[in-house]
């Protein structure tokens, strides 16, 4: 297993937010994550990462078989765990450039690299825009390809997307989508993925274009349901949150 939870609990400024958290998520699967505002899901994944005031109380995290529930961020993202963020901070005095050179291991002072700069024009930024600050005044749009592009420097083994279709126009979500699947290994069959990923999506729409293992609905700090990505997102549209977790058909 790549990355498993056991009993997990955590609180953040004092309050308990996930509850008994269970989760394993294997080699090569995509994993979809569900559930109303305030859940709990970007704590979920704040804590994979190991922010420090995200503060685990019960349960551990373990990633390639390695205890990982005390370790710091540094050393999680060295261990090949990345995040596209919802809302990510903007680095004054720090370019689009110079990051990626260090996400991608180059040298500092020596050109951005042949395979950047081609994915760097893939995702629609000029030479001028890599000499930005980083997130330093950029669209929603430009964020986010923003953050994939630098996902596509580290190439993690497993990586979580915190809604990396909102605010996104159609064509630009395809062109997310495309780069999702390379860091998903969604271009090898099935059994040889070895790259695995933990998506939140609230309604779905990049599904059409990423295709997923599995869905869990995280509700009120606790999995709820988990079972068929389609399936469930079908029940919450039609049922709502408390409607779908009460179906016969989910695997509790
Ligand atoms: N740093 C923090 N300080 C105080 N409360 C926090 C902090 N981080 C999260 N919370 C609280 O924890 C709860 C869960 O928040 P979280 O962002 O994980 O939910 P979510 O499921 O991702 O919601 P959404 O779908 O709205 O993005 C919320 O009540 C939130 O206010």
């Amino acid at each position: 297993m790549l990355l498993e939870i056991e009993n997990l609990a955590v609180e953040v400024a004092g309050k308990r937010v996930l509850k008994d958290i269970n989760l394993s998520i294997d080699e090569g699967e995509t994993h979809v994550l569900l559930g109303p505002n305030g859940a709990g899901k970007s704590t979920l994944f704040l804590t994979i990462l190991g922010f420090p005031q995200y503060n685990v109380v019960n349960g551990s995290i373990k990633f390639k078989g390695e205890d990982i529930t005390n370790l710091t961020t540094a050393e999680r993202v060295q261990l090949g765990i990345g995040v596209s963020f919802q809302s990510p901070p903007s680095i004054r005095g720090v370019s689009v450039r110079d990051l990626l050179k260090i996400e991608s291991h180059q040298e500092i002072n020596e050109p951005l690299n042949a395979r950047m700069l081609e994915l760097a024009q893939k995702l629609k930024f000029n030479d001028e825009f890599l000499d930005r600050d980083v997130n330093f005044g950029f669209s929603g749009g430009e964020i986010k390809r923003s953050e994939i592009l630098q996902l596509l420097a580290q190439m993690p083994d497993f990586t979580m997307f915190d809604e990396p279709d909102s605010g996104v126009d159609i064509e630009n979500v395809e062109l997310i989508a495309g780069e999702i699947g390379t860091l998903l290994d969604k271009d090898i069959k099935h059994d040889s993925r070895k790259r695995s990923g933990l998506l939140i999506t609230h309604l779905g729409y990049i599904l059409n274009f990423v295709s997923a293992d599995k869905a869990h609905v995280l509700m009120d700090g606790k999995i709820a349901c988990s079972g068929n990505p389609a399936e469930i997102i079908e029940d919450i549209r039609k049922e709502g949150f408390n409607g779908c977790v009460e179906c016969a058909q989910c695997i509790k």
